[in-house]
């Protein structure tokens, strides 16, 4: 096969970050996805209403004329969100989720959540709104190994939190691990989950032999390989419950080349060529249209994309490196091999 044609994708986890770095990245998703959902990581966070819409409207303006992308917006969690607030910004379709970071986990979480009791009457209203709950899935307790975090939140936090609310839709955003991958398999239909481009390319090993590579290093942390290779037999399966979110996450290059450099990678530039090469690879190219186009419509009850993108295989494919903001550069990731599908 040389050609492949898709609804146009959706990217259902997106950092577009604020102000110069926004208008940097905001083209980069909106050439070839429709829609994303944009995380709420901001500081400060969006925490209401109506900086969800006026962060919608910043994104708006910083798209290319006639872009056709939509950005799908979400809450910041926090123990004292205003539950009429969250239902009102859902049910105006300001919000189409909610996203709960345990405090202390990643990227601008400190605002997040301590206690998961108290958010307990807010996860109520969101089962009965129908308002999904993107959940970053780690523990932050100091005794627990950053390798485990995730596995260790299945158990200790997210199996709890969703018998206690079966109503809630969750979705288990960027995991990393078989754990995470066999968890979200055996949820029902009530329960999905995001990968990430990057995850999907390297293993733990990309981060520390031959030296330490501050671009390959997010949250949560590449696991081992056999975790690799189960994201990679979950996204190629074609199972409604995976879904593409890039978790394309910017910072500048003097902030990830640091003493202590920030978590993220920045796929959106590439995304689409990787993903048709690692699809390829496993001989899974005709379901890169159920990761990439249609899972997560379905799980978030919106209708697929009318329009197409087209990616044809050829000589390998030319990208910048870096992309160039109003402050400084971001570095593309880079996933080590030659990518030969071009998105026309
Ligand atoms: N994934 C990351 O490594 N970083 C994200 C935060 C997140 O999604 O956890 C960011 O905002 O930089
Ligand atoms: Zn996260
Ligand atoms: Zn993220």
């Amino acid at each position: 096969m040389t050609q492949i044609t898709l609804p146009r994708p959706d990217d259902w986890h997106l950092h577009l970050r604020d102000g110069a770095m926004l208008r940097a990245v905001a083209p980069e998703t909106a050439r070839h996805f429709g829609r994303a959902i944009i995380m709420p990581n901001l500081v400060p966070p969006v925490v209401t209403g109506d900086q969800a819409a006026a962060y919608r409207d910043r994104i708006m303006s910083a798209l290319p004329e006639g872009s056709g992308f939509t950005p799908l917006m979400t809450l910041y969690l926090t123990e004292t969100t205003d539950p009429d607030d969250l239902a009102k910004a859902h049910a105006d379709g300001i919000i189409h989720a909610v996203k709960l970071y345990p405090a202390g986990a990643t990227t601008n979480s400190a605002s997040g959540v301590r206690d998961f009791d108290k958010v307990r009457p807010l996860l109520e209203r969101m089962a009965e709104i129908g308002c999904p709950l993107c959940v970053h899935g780690e523990v932050v307790d100091a005794d627990v190994d950053i390798f485990d975090r995730e596995a260790v939140f299945i158990d200790r936090v997210l199996d709890p939190l969703r018998r206690a609310t079966p109503d809630l839709r969750v979705v288990m955003e960027h995991i990393t691990t078989a754990q995470g991958a066999d968890y979200a398999r055996e949820g029902g239909d009530a329960l999905g989950a995001t990968i990430t481009t990057h995850h999907l390319v390297i293993n733990r090993n990309a981060i520390l032999v031959g030296g330490i590579k501050p671009h390959y290093y997010c949250l949560p942390v590449a696991k081992r390989e056999e975790h690799r290779l189960a994201l990679r037999k979950a996204a190629t399966s074609g199972d409604p419950s995976f879904f593409l979110g890039t978790d394309s996450a910017p910072h500048l290059d003097p902030l990830k080349e640091n003493a202590c450099g920030c978590a993220g990678c920045f796929t959106a530039t590439n995304t689409l060529s990787i993903l048709a090469e690692v699809f390829e690879q496993d001989g899974a190219l005709d379901k890169l249209q159920a990761f990439a186009s249609l899972n997560g419509p379905r799980f978030y009850g919106l209708p697929v994309s009318e329009q197409t993108v087209t990616l044809t295989k050829g000589d390998p494919v030319e990208y910048p490196k870096k992309i160039d903001t109003e402050d400084g550069p971001v570095t593309v990731f880079d996933p080590m091999m030659p990518l030969h599908w071009r998105v026309d």
